[in-house]
Formats: structure tokens, sequence, C-alpha cells
């Protein structure tokens, strides 16, 4: 199999940003909200929330580093307790935990930090959280081919914590398998004690 190019990854929502007319519509939402902007530091408050977002909304470019498995390694390769910071896509509010990314290999071995990069990629937009754990697992599929990919995240959702049911202390655990982790009932269940999860 042909080596995977290494994948530049231009998605970036920034570009697209329109962040003026961002500063002006998030003055406007605070005033409706009945929050004056007339003091030395809120003045600037409106023009930083709409770099924050933008900022939370920026996908960093990267590439996809393989090389070639030559040993054969043919067992799990596992980066635990990556950091997840996303924002809900309901009240644009944070969510923050750990993603558990794993891979049995094919013909190609990724570059370790790459895991984290997929996580971070597809968390800088808005997000729900089982779709941001199924776009990690299906892209490392379609992209490096291994013969199995898992995905475990485990995060709080401010929305439910700060705001809300106020849930303090809850987290949310989503995972998603795909080929031998799926299918394989012991290389699922030492993929799941390795994360430390336990289904
Ligand atoms: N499935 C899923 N739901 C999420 C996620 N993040 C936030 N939510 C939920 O989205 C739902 C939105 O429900 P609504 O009833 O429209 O919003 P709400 O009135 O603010 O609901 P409450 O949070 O219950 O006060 C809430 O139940 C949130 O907990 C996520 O990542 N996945
Ligand atoms: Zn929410």
């Amino acid at each position: 199999m042909q080596p995977e190019p290494a994948l530049r990854v231009v998605h970036d929502q920034s570009d697209s940003a329109d962040l003026a007319a961002a500063e002006l519509h998030a003055a406007q939402f605070l005033e409706a909200l009945g929050i004056s902007l007339d003091s030395e530091s809120l003045r600037g408050t409106p023009g930083r929330m709409a770099r924050a977002y933008a900022e939370l909304f920026s996908p960093r470019p990267f590439d996809l580093t393989t090389f070639p498995n030559d040993e054969g390694y043919d067992e799990l390769v596992l980066a635990r307790g990556i950091p997840v910071r996303s924002v809900c896509e309901h009240h644009l509010l944070p969510f923050v935990g750990v993603a558990h990314v794993g891979y049995l290999p094919g013909e190609r071995i990724l570059g370790l930090s790459k895991l984290a990069r997929v996580v971070e990629h597809f968390a800088r937009r808005p997000q729900v959280q089982e779709r941001l754990t199924k776009q990690v697992a299906d892209w490392l599929s379609e992209r490096v081919h291994p013969k199995g990919v898992g995905v475990v995240i485990e995060a709080e959702h401010t929305c439910m914590t700060l705001r809300g049911v106020q849930a303090v202390g809850s987290s949310t655990v989503t995972s998603t398998l795909l080929g031998t982790l799926r299918e394989d009932a012991r290389s699922r269940q030492e993929f799941f004690a390795l994360t430390g999860v336990n289904p």
C-alpha cells in the first residue's frame, strides 16, 4: 500500500470569520442582557468574546505523519488522557475532559502526537460529545487504515454543571470502537482495561 501523503488540514473557520460583525453583535447581546459596557474593563469585552470564540472554532493545521510498520507491531497503541476542550453546540458553553485514543496498526503507524492533534482538530468547533468521539474514530480509520480504532471521551459539560440542572461533579462518557476492537471481545476488553474505563 502506498504511504498516505502527509495531510495538511486546512479547514479554518477563522478565515471566514467576520470579527467586526461578531464584536458588534456581542455588544448588542450583552446590552440586551442588561450588562453595561460603560467601564474600562468591559469596553473591550465584545471584541474579546469575538476573538475568543473565533479561536475556539479554529482548528490548527497539522500534518498527518505516518511511518511504515516495519516491525509488524500488532498490539494496541493507546494515547491516554489527551485533553479535550470543546464547546457544546446547544449553549456554546465549554465541555472539558480527556480522550483515550487507541488503534491496532496495519501497514502504517501514526506519529503519536497526531492522536492528540486529531482530537483537537474536531474539538475546535461547536460540537456534541457523541459526534466528536465518532469523528475522531472515523477519521483515523479512513486515513491510517488500522486494523481497529477505539476512542473514549470523558468530559464535564458546563452547560450541565454551572447552569440548568447544575449536576456538579457529573461527567459524560462516550466511546466508538471500529474494526477488530469492536468485533473481537478480547481486544475490546484490553482496550477498555488500558483506558481504565469500565463500560
Ligand atoms: N447528546 C448531547 N447532548 C448535549 C451535549 N451537550 C449539551 N447537550 C444537551 O443539549 C440539551 C439541550 O436541551 P434543551 O432542552 O433544548 O436546552 P435547555 O432548556 O437549556 O436544557 P437544560 O440544560 O436541561 O436546562 C441539554 O439536555 C444539554 O444537556 C452533548 O455533547 N451531547
Ligand atoms: Zn450545552
